[in-house]
């Protein structure tokens, strides 16, 4: 147990707690494939089927036995694990893996340089770290030809030439200051307007990690609103609303004011400047309750960004790595990424790793010197994520296959049950093996027990307690649509095992259409 020699629980206690009220406080013993294992109180293994898959980070399932071996094998063969700063093959090799899976889902040819990191918000916190470095290197270039621009207008009005009445009104000068009052008013406001902090976009419902950076591009509010302070801003786009990140770039348009002198005459005009640092986005929402984005979102998005030069990030890390039944689910929606950012299955379900895939054209090679990480991309993660890749690409990619087929016979199973129960299940969704059950908020009910759950938001919880309890099913509701259970288990999937999850669904439904409060809560 996790307590000191005080007995008192030191890590993360509460949250424990919270665990325990909703009964799914179980410590697990032992795991393998989708199926993890407790004791019992006589000591005896108990199998539960785990349809958590680490948040979609088991693909493969738990400990694979080929990645098991793997790892067992570079570690018995003394392989190098920490020997930073020196040429790191097997992560060229993960990146070069990476750049071919990608190139052929996408059709493109260029390529994307990889930054490794450890988790999945680190990889978006490289990201987007990268994207600003980006924009700063813009805006210099920008200043720097506005710098030459005004110079050329100073030397015009020497040689003559006449500055137009409107541009002393625009830069807030008067014509008595002359060119030089009109240079020093355009200079203080440029100033001015570049030390805006930059701005990210995001669809609502995102969640990108709740590091320093990456929690202020997750929209949930009690994650992300704490530490507002601490982090550039995101504007959260509706992504049942088309114009509305056209609407949001045009209220937020930033510009910059340009003196030029041209054929006798200097005029002020603005000019547009990078203000927004990056739209991040997931092809398939996770947190936000297994949402799909779909195309017409996905091709604004690219139009929009496309006119302000904003890039595009494509966060991967739940819904990547074979998941939707293409390497990136945002290769089924023709979403085409100047940044990727994969993580979790990357790791085969036995090494912590992830990456944020830069795009040629996108790269600052600046970045390698000013960013790092003590364990990123080092020799055993590495190598775990090769393998890992290769057990995905083998037989022509037959693990896609398999997501597609399995992901869809669970979906089915799913769509039957909403078919059964109308009033109970409110909405299945999902691609692949990266599905959504969404139950009708019961606030409504006659039961007091699931009347008093249901108010407090944890009907979610409740029913994967029950699930849990009853069932040996092991099933957890998204953070931010929390009657949604997520469903994100391996590629093994059985016949047997979704059977099993269609007899519990239908219990459960059951019980909640019988208003039995009872059985469900305190079983
Ligand atoms: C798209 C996307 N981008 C970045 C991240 C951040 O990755 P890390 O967690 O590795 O930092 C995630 C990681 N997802 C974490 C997650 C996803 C999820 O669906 C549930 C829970 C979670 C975790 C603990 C308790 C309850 N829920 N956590 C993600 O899904």
């Amino acid at each position: 147990a996790n307590t000191g020699s005080t007995g008192i629980k030191l890590a993360e206690p509460h949250l424990e707690d919270v665990l325990s009220s909703a009964g799914i406080n179980v410590e697990y013993t032992r795991a393998e494939r989708n199926t993890l294992y407790y004791r019992d109180q006589d000591g005896q293994e108990v199998p539960v089927l785990d349809l958590v898959g680490g948040f979609g980070s088991l693909i493969l399932g738990h400990n694979d036995p080929e990645i098991v071996a793997h790892a067992r094998e570079l570690l018995a063969a003394g392989t190098p694990i920490h020997a930073q700063f020196s040429p790191h093959p097997h992560a060229n090799r993960v990146a070069a893996e990476l750049n071919r899976v990608i190139h052929r889902e996408t059709g493109d040819s260029e390529p994307y340089f990889a930054v490794f990191a450890n988790s999945g918000a680190e990889a978006v916190e490289a990201a987007v770290k990268h994207a600003e470095l980006d924009r700063g290197l813009r805006l210099a270039a920008l200043a720097e030809e506005l710098a030459a621009h005004r110079e050329s207008a100073r030397e015009a009005v020497a040689a003559g030439a006449t500055v137009r009445a409107d541009a002393f009104e625009t830069a807030g000068t008067a014509p008595e200051d002359g060119i030089e009052g009109l240079i020093e008013a355009v200079e203080r406001s440029n100033d001015r307007r570049l030390a805006r902090p930059p701005l990210f976009l995001a669809p609502e419902g995102a969640f990108h990690g709740k590091l320093m950076g990456s929690v202020q591009l997750t929209h949930n509010e009690a994650f992300r609103l704490p530490f507002s302070a601490l982090a550039a801003q995101t504007r959260f786009i509706p992504v049942d609303q088309p114009d509305a990140l056209a609407k949001t770039v045009r209220e937020e348009r930033a510009v910059i004011l340009d003196l030029v002198a041209e054929d006798g005459t200097v005029s002020l005009t603005e000019r547009p400047f990078p203000l927004f640092c990056a739209f991040v986005l997931e092809p398939i929402q996770g947190e936000g309750g297994i949402k799909v984005i779909g195309e017409e979102f996905a091709r604004e998005v690219q139009r929009v960004c496309r006119e302000i030069d904003c890039p595009v990030v494509v966060d991967e890390i739940q819904s990547g790595m074979g998941r939707s039944g293409a390497f990136l689910a945002s290769s089924l929606i023709g979403l085409r990424a100047d940044y990727y950012t994969l993580a979790k299955s990357l790791g085969g379900g036995v090494a912590k790793t992830s990456v944020a895939l830069i795009r040629q054209g996108r790269y600052r090679k600046e970045f390698e010197l000013v960013h790092s990480s003590t364990f990123a991309k080092d020799g055993f993660s590495s190598q775990i994520a090769l393998k890992t890749l290769q057990l995905l690409e083998a037989d022509d990619g037959r693990a896609y296959r398999l997501a597609r087929e399995r992901g869809e016979k669970l979906l089915s199973v799913l769509e039957l049950i909403r078919a059964d129960f109308p009033e109970v299940v409110k909405d299945v969704r999902g691609r692949g093996l990266m599905l959504g059950i969404e139950f009708h908020d019961q606030a409504e009910t006659t039961s007091p027990e699931i009347r008093a759950v249901a108010e407090a938001g944890f009907l979610g919880y409740v029913i994967s307690g029950h699930l849990l309890n009853e069932h040996r099913i092991r099933v957890f509701p998204t953070g931010s649509s929390v009657n949604t259970l997520r469903m994100e288990p391996s590629i093994h999937l059985d016949d047997e095992e979704i059977e099993r999850i269609r007899q519990a669904l239908r219990a459960v439904c059951r019980l909640i259409r019988d208003q039995d409060g009872g059985r469900l809560v305190h079983a």
